[in-house]
């Protein structure tokens, strides 16, 4: 259907002339939010939506419909989410303006007759609209055992109608290769590929988007990026919190499961792939399948786990007397793992995957780790008082505090002439004060994509597939118990094998040769 395309207006949002091709914002929009009484829904689904509300990114004519099974009111529900839209905004008109939008309706998960009520009563609104075009986002924050039911019900509401449907669904995707592809071939069998929107948040923030500019928007950086210059890339996931309360569900998930397999492995992919075509569609995340089909799977021997205990004042409990937590549990709440890329930019560099709960900060990193500089050591030989030349490292810090700093070495200030190791910084903070306090967060951008159409940043069937197969024979030689956790205290940097592990891959710790005296 041919349709004029509606350049946005200028908003708060667009600095510097930057204007977005939103032409649905021509349309009448429903969105329905399945689930929409849990957490997710609450923290994530509806403040995005507001964000989105709240910079005219959402067409004047919009309904965004709850849908679940506790019964609730329409102003029981907006009550619920007032809390959550009170804590981002100040301005209860426009708190006001956004509820009036919302509604919820209650059924069962596979109860066609109540979907097919709401999606009677939505089309009802969407002709009051008097637009011909009406386009239908279903957001499913649900667990994955009930997409297929949902979808089955929904399809009749999500086809009938006279504009485009798009489906989000959140992970997990399968807990194994296996898993993967028997929810796969039922989910595919009621959704199209190019209509489903698989999300994974990590895509969607800003450090990590970021990766794409720095890469190959700088011509300094490409001649470096490959296994003549680089020694070891080390993706670090640490949290500085257990898992709260969430153990029942964590239990049967693992870290591993929970954050590498998916958020990790696709800031591996967008660190490591060849530079795509185009930034949208296909051209990026052909370029990540290729990664992905260049890792082999990773073998026991390269993969250490741990688990947390109490630390020594007893604030965080042990993992194991959280709820829901089985007193002999193995779960892994700490890994560390190898990999490596087999293709010519990336063979022989270890790729080092550290992730962690109840570990002494919260970040999340890529740390490269550059080869020592030729021929340094007979022009800056070690004078022993301690300064021998550092490797030269570019780390970029996803959260918190998004940054990109490179330590090197340069001349100490001053008559004596021993290098000594600083940094080029770009810290968001300082660098772009007004923005930082106002990043967009990855599930609002994330959404914004999927009403553009745009699904270059969504997980494609053929990545989750090629994951699966690098990650399922480690996680089932864990899940049968064939890999001991090691126990670590809770707020430690975890197992001490991790360091030994990562020296033997060949990083090298510069230790106290660094000094940074900037707040982070
Ligand atoms: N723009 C900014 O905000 C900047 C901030 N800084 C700050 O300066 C500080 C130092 O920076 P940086 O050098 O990057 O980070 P660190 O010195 O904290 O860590 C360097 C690396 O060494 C690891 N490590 C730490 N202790 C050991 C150990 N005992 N044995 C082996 N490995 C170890 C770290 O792992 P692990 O994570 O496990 O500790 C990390 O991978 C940090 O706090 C950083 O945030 C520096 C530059 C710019
Ligand atoms: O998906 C998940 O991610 C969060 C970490 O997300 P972040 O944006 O706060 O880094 C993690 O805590 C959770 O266990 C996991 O399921």
């Amino acid at each position: 259907m041919d349709r004029p395309t509606l350049i946005r207006k200028k908003s708060q949002h667009d600095v510097k002339g930057e204007f977005y091709r939103c032409d649905y914002l021509c349309d009448t929009l429903s969105v329905v939010v399945i689930g929409a009484s849990g957490d997710l829904a609450k923290k994530k689904t509806y403040p995005s939506l507001f964000a989105l509300f709240r910079s005219s990114y959402l067409p004047e004519h919009v309904q965004i419909v709850g849908y679940a099974r506790s019964q609730k009111t329409d102003k029981d529900f907006r009550a619920t989410l007032r809390d959550y839209l009170a804590a981002k905004c100040d301005d209860d008109e426009v708190i006001d303006a956004f509820l009036k939008k919302c509604f919820y309706r209650s059924g069962g998960y596979d109860d066609e007759t109540a979907i097919e009520k709401v999606a009677m009563e939505m089309a009802g609104m969407e002709q009051v609209s008097g637009h011909e075009v009406a386009n239908r986002l279903f957001y499913f924050a649900i667990p994955p055992s009930l997409f297929t039911k949902v979808a089955g019900a929904l399809k009749a509401a999500a086809t009938n109608h006279n504009g485009w449907s798009r489906f989000i669904v959140e992970k997990p995707f399968g807990s194994d290769l296996e898993s993967f592809e028997t929810l796969h071939e039922s989910l595919s069998d009621m959704l199209e590929e190019k209509e489903t929107y698989r999300i994974d948040h990590y895509i969607g923030k800003e450090a990590v988007q970021n990766l794409l500019v720095m890469r190959f928007a700088n011509s300094i950086f490409e001649p470096l990026w490959n296994r003549n210059h680089i020694a070891s890339v080390v993706i670090s996931f640490k949290e500085d919190f257990g898992t709260k309360g969430r153990g029942g569900y964590f239990d049967k998930s693992g870290i591993i499961r929970d954050v590498m397999q998916n958020h990790l492995m696709q800031v591996l992919t967008m660190f490591a792939m060849e530079a795509p075509a185009r930034q949208s569609g296909d051209y990026i995340r052909n370029e990540k399948v290729k990664v992905l089909q260049a890792i082999p799977p990773i073998r026991i021997e390269d993969c250490i786990t741990g688990q947390y205990i109490s630390d020594d004042e007893g604030i965080e409990q042990a993992y194991i007397d959280d709820d829901g937590v089985p007193d002999d549990s193995k779960t892994p709440t700490f890994a560390a793992l190898v990999m490596y890329i087999n293709n010519p930019r990336w063979d022989g560099v270890p790729f080092i995957m550290r992730a962690g709960k109840a570990l002494n900060e919260r970040k999340s990193e890529v740390r490269i780790q550059f080869k020592r500089a030729p021929g340094s050591s007979l022009l800056f030989p070690d004078t022993g008082n301690g300064s021998t030349l550092s490797r030269n490292e570019l780390v970029m810090r996803l959260q918190p505090n998004e940054a990109v700093y490179m330590k090197m070495n340069i001349k100490s200030p001053g008559l004596a002439g021993d290098p000594v190791m600083s940094e080029l910084d770009l810290s968001y903070k300082t660098r772009f004060p007004d923005k930082f306090s106002d990043l967009p967060d990855a599930y609002t951008r994330l959404m914004l994509q999927v009403l553009r159409g745009d699904s270059s940043a969504f997980v494609r069937d053929d990545e989750l597939r090629e994951a699966w197969k690098i990650f399922t024979p480690l996680l089932h030689a864990i899940d049968d118990g064939k890999i001991e956790p090691i126990k670590y205290k809770a707020f430690s940097r975890g197992p001490a094998e991790f360091d030994e592990m990562a020296e033997r891959h060949g990083y090298v710790y510069s230790g106290e040769a660094y000094d940074w005296n900037g707040t982070a």
